[in-house]
């Protein structure tokens, strides 16, 4: 039954490194990876190209519903994101996207219809989940949650090493500013708000590494799914 197939959630706030543990646990663990941002990411692109107000919920519904989009690994091994045909791997990466992303993802019916594409992603031998509301909405029953956090200048100070290393160039006040806007809009939102899951293990990443976070996360899981 698919319910009893083992589920760790990471929820948290942009920037946390909720992306990068996923990663590395669902490595570790062979286990499989399911990146929600990236659904309402691929969702902002497509709503952008249809140009869709943000006005009105009724007309996105249909495009979440029926989104086209693929996780793929290309031939030299690199993860791959196609919305209809198209790759569109390093445009969901953009600010812009997420703000538009964020925006979307506040709308309670879009956020219905994406329900079971991403419970689809619970597959043998398990799953590891991030987002916002991975152990408080769509894996409620998961064995094992974590909500990760940092504080908002360290989150703005990694996304700013990130979009460097990339060679864009970003002010990083504005990137503090951007952060703290979807922290608020996310947390706030009537439905599935970030906040951590009923029995979630809380970490705070702001002074310690990332392998340090994953051990933790494999320390609490061991003791969950034995
Ligand atoms: N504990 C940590 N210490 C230092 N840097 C980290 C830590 N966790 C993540 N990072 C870095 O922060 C950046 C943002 O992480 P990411 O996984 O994209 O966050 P999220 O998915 O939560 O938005 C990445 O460059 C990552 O390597
Ligand atoms: N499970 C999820 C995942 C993302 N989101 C929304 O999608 C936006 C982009 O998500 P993301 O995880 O890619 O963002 P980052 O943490 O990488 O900045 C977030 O700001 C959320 O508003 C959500 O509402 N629920």
């Amino acid at each position: 039954m698919q319910e009893s197939i083992p589920v760790i959630t990471i929820d948290g706030p942009s920037g946390a490194g909720k992306g990068t543990i996923a990663r590395l646990l669902a490595e570790q663990l062979g286990w499989h990876l399911l990146d929600s941002g990236a659904i309402y990411r691929v969702l902002a692109v497509a709503i952008h190209h249809h140009q869709l107000s943000l006005d009105d919920e009724e007309p996105l519904v249909p495009v979440a519903a029926h989104l086209d989009v693929q996780f793929e690994i290309s031939s030299q091994g690199e993860a791959k994101v196609i919305l209809e045909g198209e790759d569109v791997t390093d445009i969901i990466r953009t600010e812009e996207i997420g703000e538009l992303a964020s925006k979307v993802a506040a709308f309670p019916r879009v956020r219905e219809a994406l329900l079971r594409r991403q419970r689809a992603f619970r597959v043998s031998p398990g799953l590891i989940a991030d987002g916002r509301d991975m152990g408080t909405v769509v894996f409620t029953n998961a064995q094992v949650k974590v909500f990760l956090t940092a504080s908002a200048e360290e989150r703005a100070q990694r996304r700013f090493n990130q979009l460097k290393e990339k060679g864009i160039d970003v002010n990083i006040g504005r990137l503090l500013n951007d952060i703290r806007q979807r922290d608020e809009r996310d947390q706030n939102r009537k439905v599935a708000p970030l906040v951590p899951a009923e029995g979630a293990l809380i970490i705070d990443s702001t002074d310690i590494s990332i392998e340090e976070v994953v051990n933790e996360i494999l320390i609490f899981a061991n003791g969950k799914l034995t």
